[in-house]
């Protein structure tokens, strides 16, 4: 585990994402698999309806187990969509197998922007969220561009709301003693890794889904 004493958040990130890229393929391989066995039967998982993931970049760990197997059960799945305009803001949009992809301004695959087919964030049920840092208290850090940040804003005006349920998903190399929240951090439920759950899944799996965010913009 890393420890965060004295490193900036940018050092942080330089030296989690070069830790996960020197991952080999074969670990990636063993840790996508490791991941999917850990989520795949979970009631989280199971019972979620509207599932957005994303497409591995950077030594992501590699969520497409889980997408296919959603795709599988009947589930509607999304991938983030960064907006041409205003350029800071990111959707979810539905994706279908075999669905034509292109590159977005950082090089990650993502499917043609579609209005039609873009769910509201807190009209999902569960939000797969890539890491490049996680300590096991819900901290997480981001790539730094603030996009899933700025997505789940609405979450500190509208405390009741708990829709989507937010994982993080990780190697389990990229776990740091601890994070300090920004002000504008949103708490993950958990941090699903290749070998462990961090946090407070088991609490959210037993309470029902608050319908309360679906009614309003
Ligand atoms: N797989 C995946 N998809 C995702 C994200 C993600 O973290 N992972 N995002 C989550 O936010 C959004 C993209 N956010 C990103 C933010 C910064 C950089 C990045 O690499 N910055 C470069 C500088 C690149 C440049 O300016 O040209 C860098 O830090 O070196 C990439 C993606 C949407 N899709
Ligand atoms: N709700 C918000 N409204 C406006 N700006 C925000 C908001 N949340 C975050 N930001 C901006 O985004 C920038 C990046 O934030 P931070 O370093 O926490 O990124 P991150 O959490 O690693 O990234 P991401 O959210 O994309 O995973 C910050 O400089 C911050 O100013």
């Amino acid at each position: 585990m890393i420890e965060s004493a004295g490193l900036s958040r940018a050092q942080l990130r330089r030296l989690l994402r070069q830790r996960r890229r020197a991952l080999s393929i074969s670990q990636q391989r063993q840790a996508a698999r490791r991941l999917y066995r850990q989520l795949a039967q979970h009631p989280l998982f199971r019972r979620s309806r509207h599932i957005a993931l994303y497409l591995p970049n950077d030594g992501e760990i590699d969520p497409q187990l889980l997408l296919r197997e959603a795709q599988r059960r009947g589930k509607t799945t999304y991938l983030p969509v960064l907006n041409a305009w205003p350029a800071t803001r990111m959707v979810f949009q539905r994706i279908r197998p075999g669905e034509r992809l292109t590159l977005n301004r950082f090089r990650i695959r993502e499917p043609r922007p579609n209005h039609a087919r873009q769910r509201k964030v807190w009209a999902l049920s569960l939000l797969l969220m890539p890491l490049v840092g996680f300590d096991p208290h819900g901290g997480r850090l981001g790539m730094g561009g603030g996009f899933y940040d700025r997505s789940l804003a609405y979450r500190a005006r509208r405390k009741n709301c708990q829709k989507p349920t937010l994982l993080g998903l990780a190697h389990e190399c990229q776990k740091v003693d601890r994070l300090e929240l920004a002000s504008w951090d949103v708490p993950l439920q958990a941090t699903v890794t290749d070998r462990a759950w961090y946090g407070e899944e088991d609490r959210r799996t037993t309470a029902p889904h608050s319908l309360r965010c679906q009614s309003k913009r």
